[in-house]
């Protein structure tokens, strides 16, 4: 892993600090890093790919196994689409809400993921499921671990596009206290190894324009979630 300075752990003044910060790196974990601004050269290409995949399969709020409607709707690309519902958390090769296969995972995401995860030292990542969350202000995502893929040696990379976010972090026990982390527009985090299960998720989205997605944030989660 390159060398990272320290972790940002007060959200800065929205977008007048994204630029200095692009090209830094913070580090997360001993195998978990934020590489600062990775995407942002590519955003031109992924965006119009984003937008012909949510065309083919829109977002939509899932259910969880307890029955709550959940607050981020999501879309899938890619082999593999991670799903809730009543039956529980699964991936599925197919799209519930059309029954046909998940749009095609865009080779520049798949490229974006790979060169992410080399550079944070896990080289050879082969995606096989791209999970995309669209936030609204208001929005958030509880705590929880990434867990419902089968072989945990592939790490979890995650862009984040428009709004910015507090990243919370938190240790291998649902109870660790969390450390909140501003992810920025183009900022791509990555963990894996012995950080692999870590609890993480979302705060509350904060009221906030970026010109690029308007009032929302979106999330491109990156997994191997099939078999080797
Ligand atoms: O939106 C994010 O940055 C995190 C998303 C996430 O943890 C997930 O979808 O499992
Ligand atoms: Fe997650």
């Amino acid at each position: 892993m390159r060398p990272c300075g320290p972790v940002l752990t007060t959200t800065p003044d929205f977008f007048a600090d994204e630029l200095p910060l692009a090209g830094s790196c913070a580090p997360l974990g001993v195998a978990a890093v934020v590489l600062r601004g990775f995407a942002l050269a590519r955003v031109d290409v992924l965006w119009p790919l984003l937008q012909a995949v949510v065309a083919q399969a829109p977002f939509r709020h899932m259910v969880t196994p307890g029955g709550l409607k959940m607050s981020v709707p999501l879309t899938s690309c890619g082999p593999l689409g991670w799903t809730s519902s009543r039956a529980g958390y699964r991936y599925q090769g197919a799209d519930p809400a059309s029954g046909r296969p998940w749009p095609a995972m865009p080779a520049a995401f798949a490229a974006l993921a790979r060169d992410a995860a080399a550079e944070a030292g896990f080289t050879g990542f082969a995606p096989d499921a791209c999970l995309i969350n669209r936030y609204l202000p208001g929005s958030r995502l509880a705590l929880h671990q990434d867990r419902n893929e089968r072989d945990f040696s592939q790490p979890i990379v995650s862009v984040s596009l428009g709004v910015p976010a507090v990243f919370l972090w938190g240790g291998l026990q649902r109870g660790a206290r969390a450390r909140r982390v501003p992810l920025f527009h183009g900022d791509v985090a990555v963990w894996g190894g012995a950080d692999r299960l870590r609890y993480h998720g979302i705060a509350p989205l904060r009221e906030s324009v970026h010109p690029l997605t308007g009032s929302e944030r979106i999330n491109l989660t990156f997994r191997k979630a099939g078999p080797a």
